[in-house]
């Protein structure tokens, strides 16, 4: 395969990876406007280096060196918005405007191409040194290390590919050696760059999709207005929590509350008051709970709290404590006097072969206990029976 074959595979690899990022457009995955424009940037460039000779000098010499530098620069661009890291944007274009500066004046004065092929690896080179910097710094354990592990080495591997290039043309210094030379060393850095690109392209796809995935995923498993799990995560949780306790024995609990009144409040104070009040809720008991212990929301004005590796007594006291902390909470509410509300609890414990639909059975009856008892209270239903007590009154 010539070096002319393997630039028109490569610009063939940047159109396909252009495609390719399109399918992530309408995602919102920040970055893909950087990345589709680093293969943007590669498509015009190639055909400019193989007009090389045929198209003035400005064009196929400057131009290109321009757009493919700005195209790896691209890529890192891109991928330091993925990660929420600023882009130095200043620094980037400094750079860019000093390499193709230096790369032209290297050519009408001196004309060294040696010289300036190593000059303008290098500038890939630390291009891609700050990836690797960037993309190691960020290393962390979730769905995206695969995909951050692999663009990782792939921008090692070009740091590597980069600067044996520029050692090996400085060191051999042909002044005949052009970018077209088929030498084994300029072939291998060719083919190894060709493949650059789409492989950091594909990284940042696996990124990008592995970014939408965590976020569908969030959505789909906690109530946006409150952050708390959704009805449905809560359900699946509770009955995993059930299961292991119908392996391994222990305990479980579940608290099920509701807003007193909540209709008057929104009715009072508005839809936002009661919005506010909601996401109080959920504030306040997730700073009350420890472990495994998770809040939902399990719709309207209606929470759900799990507890692990509690009994009936543990539970109890803190359904008190919780109706306790949620009595104190006082929300400031301009031009109004201060806003407080309170919650009725209901409270079961898991009783041995019991399913987790009759267990959130009881601890709705126990909630509606409280409320027929006056609200403001915690009602605790018995594992074996139906029939519930009431524990405290506020
Ligand atoms: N602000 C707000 N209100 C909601 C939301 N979801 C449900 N509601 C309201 O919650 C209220 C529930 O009222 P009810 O079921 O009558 O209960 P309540 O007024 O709390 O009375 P008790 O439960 O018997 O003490 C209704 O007015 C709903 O419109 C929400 O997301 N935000």
């Amino acid at each position: 395969m010539s070096v002319l074959s393997l630039f028109v595979l490569n610009g063939a690899l940047a159109a396909i990876m252009l495609m390719v990022l399109r399918s992530l457009s309408h995602a919102g995955a920040a970055g893909v406007r950087e990345w589709s424009l680093a293969n943007g940037m590669a498509v015009v460039a190639l055909p400019l280096f193989i007009g090389r000779g045929v198209i003035p000098d400005v064009l196929s010499l400057e131009l290109a060196n321009a757009l493919l530098l700005g195209a790896s620069m691209m890529v890192y661009a891109g991928f330091r918005r993925h990660l929420g890291l600023p882009v130095p944007a200043r620094a980037l274009a400094c750079g860019l405007a000093a390499t193709i500066g230096l790369l032209s004046l290297l050519y009408r004065v001196v004309d060294v191409l040696p010289v300036r092929i190593a000059l303008a690896s290098s500038a890939h080179g630390i291009v891609f040194l700050a990836l690797a910097h960037t993309l190691h710094r960020m290393e962390r354990r979730d769905e995206t290390v695969y995909p951050r592990r692999f663009a990782f080495w792939v921008a090692v591997t070009m740091v590597c590919i980069h600067a044996a290039r520029a050692a090996a043309y400085l060191v051999r210094y042909d002044p005949d050696a052009g970018i077209f030379d088929a030498s084994l060393l300029n072939m291998a850095c060719i083919t190894l760059g060709t493949l650059a690109m789409p492989a950091l392209t594909l990284g940042a796809v696996m990124m990008a999709n592995a970014d939408i995935i965590r976020r569908t995923t969030y959505a789909a498993e906690h109530d946006h207005l409150t952050g708390a799990w959704s009805r449905r995560a809560f359900f699946g949780i509770a009955e995993r929590e059930r299961e292991r306790v119908e392996r391994r024995g222990g305990a479980l609990s579940v608290l099920v509350f509701d807003v007193d009144h909540f209709k008057s409040i929104n009715d009072t104070r508005g839809h936002a008051a009661g919005d506010r009040v909601l996401a109080d809720i959920v504030m306040r008991t997730e700073a009350v709970l420890r472990g495994r212990a998770v809040c939902a929301r399990l719709g309207g004005e209606e929470f759900a709290v799990l507890l692990p590796d509690t009994g009936a007594s543990g539970a109890g006291a803190m359904a008190e404590h919780l109706r306790a902390v949620l009595e104190q909470a006082v929300l400031a509410d301009e031009g109004q006097d201060p806003l407080r509300y309170t919650v009725s609890v209901g409270v079961a414990c898991l009783a041995p072969q019991e399913t987790l639909a009759a267990l959130l059975e009881r601890t709705d009856a126990a909630l509606y206990a409280a409320k027929r008892g006056g609200r403001n209270r915690v009602c605790e239903a018995q594992a074996a029976q139906a029939d519930s007590w009431s524990l405290n009154t506020g």
